[in-house]
């Protein structure tokens, strides 16, 4: 069954998110203004992450070359200049191009939840499609999230706002959770990971 507002906030009280904030933030302030900003925070069936500042990388083609999973070459990734004006922070992604960034929230997730990551519709309707993935149960750390500009127009992502939306499944218990398998991104840090083997 999906988990609502109260267990999630229950949980992220325990831990499961940090830092957390228990109802949807709409406006900040920024530089002594307060402005609307792109939501974070609890909502009714989930929990919207925000884009950490730190760092947000573009794919981009080197002649000659494919990409290959296996053996990921970090040239093809191109690390992105973190913006700022009276809007908030926030990085280019080009269109027509695929970036990585990473969450600004620390996760846990139970034994017992399955965690699918989702975009927000503020952003598919600019052309921004997020990459639906799941975070497994047992996992601990930052989402590196990947996103696709597939408008013919660049766009801005912004840092420090709301970005993807989480929602958590709740099943009977694995019997071999992220954890005891070791996976190979347990634990990582507030920077974009690559792919690995
Ligand atoms: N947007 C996302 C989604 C998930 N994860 C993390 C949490 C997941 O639990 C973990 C998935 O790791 P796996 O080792 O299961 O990944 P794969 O299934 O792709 O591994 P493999 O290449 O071995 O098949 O990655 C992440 O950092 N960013």
């Amino acid at each position: 069954m999906i988990k609502n507002d109260a267990w999630i906030h229950t949980m992220a009280e325990g831990g499961m998110i940090a830092p957390f904030e228990p109802a949807l933030v709409r406006r900040m302030d920024l530089q002594g203004t307060n402005v609307p900003v792109i939501s974070y925070g609890l909502s009714s069936f989930g929990y919207d992450i925000r884009l950490s500042p730190k760092e947000f990388r573009i794919f981009r083609h080197i002649p000659g070359t494919v990409i290959d999973p296996k053996h990921f070459n970090p040239d093809n990734l191109e690390p992105s200049q973190l913006r700022t004006d009276e809007n908030g922070s926030y990085f280019i992604l080009p269109a027509h191009s695929y970036g990585l960034g990473v969450a600004l929230e620390r996760l846990a997730i139970p034994d017992n939840i399955t965690t699918i990551c989702i975009g927000k519709s503020t952003y598919a309707r600019c052309g921004i499609i997020a990459n639906l993935t799941p975070a497994e149960a047992g996992w601990r750390g930052y989402l590196t999230l990947e996103f696709s500009n597939s408008s013919s127009a660049d766009c801005r992502i912004y840092a420090n706002e709301g970005v993807v939306q989480l929602l958590f499944l709740e099943g009977d218990p694995c019997q071999v959770s992220y954890e005891t398998r070791r996976g190979k991104y347990q634990d990582q840090v507030e920077m974009v990971t690559l792919a690995k083997v």
